[in-house]
């Protein structure tokens, strides 16, 4: 196999603030392609390690080299928006560089909601907000794309939407992405690594590796055995976030065929693909959680 360039190398990295490490010999590298989730208790550093795979927080020990030229898109957890004043889709997309009009058009047709450009910020749903967000992103065409938290204020099919919307996003351009997961229990199929902190790297690997491992069930008790659950799913049709529907043969209906198989907008099923491993079984105990734009 070619060796490819890692677009992020970290070596025994710790990070020290007010007199304590807040995380410390961690280890990781992000190729191009690749789907790197960090998960973890609260607290446990996922912010803080991504935030230092990107420059925006200082190493106090170890290495951090990032590729030459690396170009970062960030979906940050919380965004300082005065939400008391309107706020277009399209001005938002705009907040942090002037990008061409027909970029911006790409960008939000790219992820589904072309539709809101003129909408206001305030009136989107969890999902829509997120797509705004990561339109907001890849407009910069990154190299490696670092989503934190990227479901957060999302139902469970808006949760498998955004999944899938991540995976079209890593399979079209190549980027590497980032992920911080909220969820302990859960990550996306198409994670190549899983890693799991604990102010440190507790444990690391594919999904159904970290599953199994003792550091995790040791960190996460024994419910988490039966709990790390690998989204996947077959499906031969999409729910498009204006509410039509398209199918694998690329055509779009306002409906679902009456013979169409696999649905994946039913609330509170995870549904696992046949060839992945089957890590266990997990059910959502809140199906839906709200709406939490930062404010
Ligand atoms: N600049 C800072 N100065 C001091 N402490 C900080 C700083 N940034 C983060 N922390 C602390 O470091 C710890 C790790 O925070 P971090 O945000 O990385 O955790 P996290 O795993 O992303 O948590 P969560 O799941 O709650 O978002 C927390 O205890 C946090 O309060």
């Amino acid at each position: 196999m070619v060796q490819r360039t890692n677009l992020v190398e970290m070596s025994g990295v710790g990070v020290r603030r007010g007199g304590r490490w807040l995380v410390r010999g961690v280890d990781f590298t992000i190729s191009p392609g690749e789907i790197v989730t960090l998960i973890g208790p609260n607290g446990s550093g996922k912010s803080t390690t991504a935030k230092t795979a990107i420059g925006l927080m200082k190493a106090d020990e170890g290495t951090v080299s990032r590729k030459a030229d690396l170009t970062i898109g960030y979906v940050p957890q919380k965004l300082a928006i005065d939400w008391t004043l309107p706020l277009s889709v399209r001005r938002l997309m705009t907040l942090t560089g002037n990008q061409p009009r027909a970029e911006i058009d790409q960008a939000l047709e790219a992820v589904g909601i072309a539709h809101l450009a003129d909408a206001e910020v305030q009136h989107l749903s969890g999902g829509e907000f997120q797509r705004a967000l990561m339109a907001r992103a890849m407009v910069r065409r990154p190299d490696l794309l670092i989503l934190d938290e990227p479901v957060q204020g999302v139902d469970f099919s808006g949760e498998i939407e955004l999944y899938d919307l991540i995976k079209q996003i890593r399979d079209r351009t190549g980027c590497g992405i980032l992920l911080i997961s909220h969820d302990l229990h859960v990550v996306m199929a198409e994670t190549d690594t899983v890693i799991c902190l604990n102010g440190h790297v507790c444990c690391r690997g594919a999904p159904e590796i970290v599953a199994k491992s003792p550091e995790y069930l040791q960190l996460f008790g024994a419910r988490a055995a039966s709990t790390l659950a690998v989204y996947s799913h077959h499906h031969d049709h999409t729910h498009l976030p204006d509410g039509r529907v398209k199918h694998a043969d690329g055509s779009v209906t306002d409906h679902c065929h009456p013979d169409d198989g696999h649905h994946h907008d039913h609330a509170g099923e995870h549904h696992h693909h046949a060839d992945a491993a089957p890590v266990a079984a997990h059910k959502h105990e809140d199906g839906h959680k709200g709406h939490h734009h930062a404010r």
